[in-house]
């Protein structure tokens, strides 16, 4: 069956020479241009179905050019090609019409599961994002502020790429959700999205999480056959989502493996000899700046760059503007309708403190909130007195204005029959009523992150009681 040529459009010789050789040895047909006025010409001759343009071109703009051929040749697939340096303006083509993108330089793998994919259709094509452009609705995302259609727009734009996605953000302002936006938009959406928390996965467990390991059999190892294989995270999101939450926090051999991963595509499981291949969308998270820890040399530089192929910043909710009633409201409708609680509505006095608060733990702080209100109190309006006291009256020392620095027991012997995961939750809870009802004031006089608490608290499954239930 014979395929229809690749266009490849390209200044620099050599890296012509390159891509066409990687391509012909693999059996395609390729033609090439080095400016914007060749490329048109060949176009319209050859009729490609596959485009790779840089988008830095002598005469004029590689995501002009990706424009003026769609328009002229609306099935094509462009692929727009760019420098580290240029993933804004790679965004931007995707905007104008490629369907993913690559990043120079090119590595022939790479390149050819890119074609692979998009000639498979893998990456999602232009009309169904147009069509999501349209729609209202963002997955359950809310917020109509400035910067947050803007996040979004980079979600749509970059969900169809295979590229690798770097998101940052506080604690709790979304970083997840976005992942599992972006794996719910994209190509690898039939696959599973498989999640891996590197700060809170044991040391000693992470390289079995993430790599796998050989199934221990009767006390010994064997490796060799495919079956005694326990498979980790990379191989469990085979063709799907590899989704790697506070990435910054793994140690330095862990980081080698991950590079030698996605250098190679392929994984070797602790204890095998034998790789075995993979392939899927990485999206990696972090709280921390990791500029910072590569400055500081706790993250490596080369692994960087390639984990922040597009960087998504998600900021605080205090940056939001109105999103937070926005926010608070919708909210409030689908708690009240989930527990069948009777209220409706925000009185303006409590909108006026949702927006003069900082919301240290953004999004789940204040979903914390409206969950502990819709529990305890009564409608159909959320008044000031339902708020927890921190918020209620934020100027007020509380309870824990001489916050503890260690749990201090309220009964002689304390921990007396009790487990250590009771005498946990027991400080947690001790930590919150002293902090009025605040999670990122309780987290801070315990020394662990918010995050750390709301997932025990989610864990638990019920609202911080306030304090009269103490
Ligand atoms: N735009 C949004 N609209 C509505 N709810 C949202 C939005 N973004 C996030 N949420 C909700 O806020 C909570 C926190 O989101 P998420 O877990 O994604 O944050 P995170 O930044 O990954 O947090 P952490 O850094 O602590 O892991 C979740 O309950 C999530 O469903």
């Amino acid at each position: 069956m014979s395929r229809r040529p690749i266009l490849i459009v390209d200044d620099v010789e050599t890296h012509l020479t390159l891509f066409s050789a990687t391509l012909e040895a693999a059996d395609y047909e390729v033609i090439t241009a080095r400016n914007r006025i060749e490329a048109r010409e060949k176009a319209l001759a050859h009729q490609p179905e596959l485009a790779l343009i840089d988008i830095v071109l002598p005469d004029g703009n590689g995501i002009d050019l990706i424009a003026e051929l769609k328009g002229h040749l609306p099935g094509l697939k462009p692929i727009a090609v760019t420098a580290f340096a240029s993933v804004d303006r790679a965004v931007t083509a995707m905007r104008s019409g490629a369907i993913d993108f690559l990043v120079k330089p090119l590595d022939p793998e790479q390149l050819l599961a890119t074609i692979a994919n998009a000639e498979s259709g893998l990456s999602i094509g232009q009309q169904e994002r147009d069509q999501r452009e349209h729609d209202t609705a963002f997955d359950g995302h809310i917020g109509s502020s400035e910067v947050m259609r803007g996040v979004f727009e980079t979600i749509n734009a970059v969900a169809g790429a295979a590229a690798p996605v770097f998101i940052t953000g506080e604690s709790g302002t979304g970083k997840v959700r976005a992942a599992e936006t972006i794996h719910a938009r994209s190509g690898f959406r039939n696959g599973t999205l498989v999640k891996l928390d590197c700060s809170t996965t044991a040391p000693d467990r992470i390289e079995a999480e993430l790599i796998g390991e050989i199934a221990q059999m009767d006390g010994r190892l064997d490796g060799h056959a495919d079956g005694d294989v326990k498979p980790g995270a990379v191989e469990q999101a085979q063709n799907g989502t590899l989704l790697l939450d506070e990435v910054c926090a793994l140690s330095m051999p862990m980081q080698a493996r991950l590079l030698g991963i996605l250098q190679t595509g392929s994984v070797t499981p602790q204890g095998s000899l034998l790789p075995r291949p993979v392939n899927f969308r990485l999206i990696c998270t972090s709280t921390t700046d990791p500029r910072a820890e590569v400055t500081a040399g706790r993250f490596r530089a080369d692994l960087f760059y390639r984990l922040n192929v597009v960087h998504l910043h998600l900021p605080p909710l205090r940056g939001r503007g109105m999103d937070v009633v926005e926010i608070a409201e919708t909210e409030l409708d689908r708690l009240c309708a989930r527990e069948g609680r009777p209220f409706r509505t925000l009185s303006t006095g409590v909108k006026a403190i949702f927006l003069d608060h900082n919301w240290p733990g953004n999004l789940r702080e204040l979903m914390n909130v409206l969950w502990n209100i819709t529990i305890l109190h009564d409608g159909p309006v959320v008044e000031i007195a339902d708020l927890p006291p921190y918020l209620r009256n934020p100027h007020a020392p509380q309870d824990g204005s001489q916050r503890p620095t260690s749990f201090i027991p309220a009964r002689p012997d304390p921990f007396d029959g009790q487990t250590l995961a009771e005498i946990e939750r027991r400080a947690i809870e001790h930590a919150i009523q002293k902090e009025g009802g605040s999670i990122p004031a309780a987290a801070r006089s315990l020394g662990v992150s918010p995050s750390t608490l709301y997932r025990k608290l989610d864990g638990w499954g019920k609202p911080v009681r306030s304090k009269r239930d103490f």
